[in-house]
């Protein structure tokens, strides 16, 4: 089931009130679900030099929602993660985060935001290589203010139900693609955000390690109700969310409904 150009907003629709998004309590064909959503962009626009990233891209999320985002390579769906996660402004359009214009907060603001209510995992190496998997997962809570020893105690609950067993004292370069990914996950989790971004999670791992990755950032999505925004190639991949938006040229081509 497939909708064509069904939420490309324009700059000046930008603003968005509760009565723009719960006019209704069916959820529509394209699978969007009524109320407010936990995150929104409207309008997106964004150049590089004579790259025209994004052309006025409209994207919903709510919450518990897994949403993925596909489209052919350079159609923009990165740079509409980037925008909605509050890591490139756009140049124009607004992202609204609970209520709240974050293309438009101070930038001291939005880096608390991000460590405080999102998560990010991209395709490689976000892991820092001198670290252990321990102190990876433990350094987001103890930047938060977490203790050490509480921290790490943590980190370790959150590998072991990821599966990251046995392994968590050896550094990234010493596990395999799968363990350091899901290490990764338990990382981007560890802190409860209410946003997770994930841009090509799986990009590096084989089907089976890409399975797992997957299953495990579902099954935490779904059991704490946390939004996740999914960036992939892969129809298998897709296959996880409840919905997808497929990106051409910079704006929405087709959403639907895939869980
Ligand atoms: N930082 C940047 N500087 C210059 N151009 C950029 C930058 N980021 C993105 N672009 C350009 O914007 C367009 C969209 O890129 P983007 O990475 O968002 O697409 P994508 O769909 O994620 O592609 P891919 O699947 O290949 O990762 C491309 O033409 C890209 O070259």
């Amino acid at each position: 089931m497939s909708n064509e150009d069904v939420s490309n907003g324009n700059a000046n629709d930008a603003d968005m009130s509760d009565a723009d998004t719960n006019t209704t309590n069916t959820t529509d064909p394209t699978g969007r679900v009524p109320g407010r959503p936990l995150l929104a962009g409207r309008g997106l626009v964004k150049t590089y030099g004579r790259s025209e990233a994004l052309r006025g891209a409209s994207v919903e999320l709510h919450r518990g929602e897994i949403l993925a985002l596909t489209g052919a390579s350079g159609s923009g769906k990165s740079t509409l993660l980037h925008c909605l996660a509050g890591m490139v402004r756009p140049d124009a359009g607004a992202v609204t985060y609970d209520g709240e214009r974050l293309d438009a907060l101070p930038e001291k603001r939005l880096s608390e935001l991000r460590r405080t209510d999102f998560g990010v995992v991209f395709q490689f190496g976000q892991l820092i290589p001198e670290l252990t998997a321990l102190d990876n997962v433990a350094l987001p809570l103890m930047l938060a203010g977490t203790g050490r020893a509480e921290a790490r105690e943590r980190a370790g609950q959150w590998l072991e139900r990821f599966g990251v067993r046995g392994q968590q004292e050896l550094r990234p370069g010493e596990m395999s693609g799968g363990q350091a990914q899901r290490a990764a996950l338990a990382r981007a989790l560890v802190t409860g955000p209410k946003a997770v971004f994930a841009d090509e999670p799986t990009g590096a791992l084989d089907s089976l390690a890409s399975e797992q990755v997957m299953t495990a950032l579902a099954h935490t999505a779904r059991e704490s109700d946390t939004a996740v925004l999914l960036v992939t190639h892969d129809a298998q991949v897709a296959a996880y969310a409840d919905r997808e938006v497929r990106l051409r040229d910079g704006i929405v081509a087709a959403q639907e409904v895939t869980a």
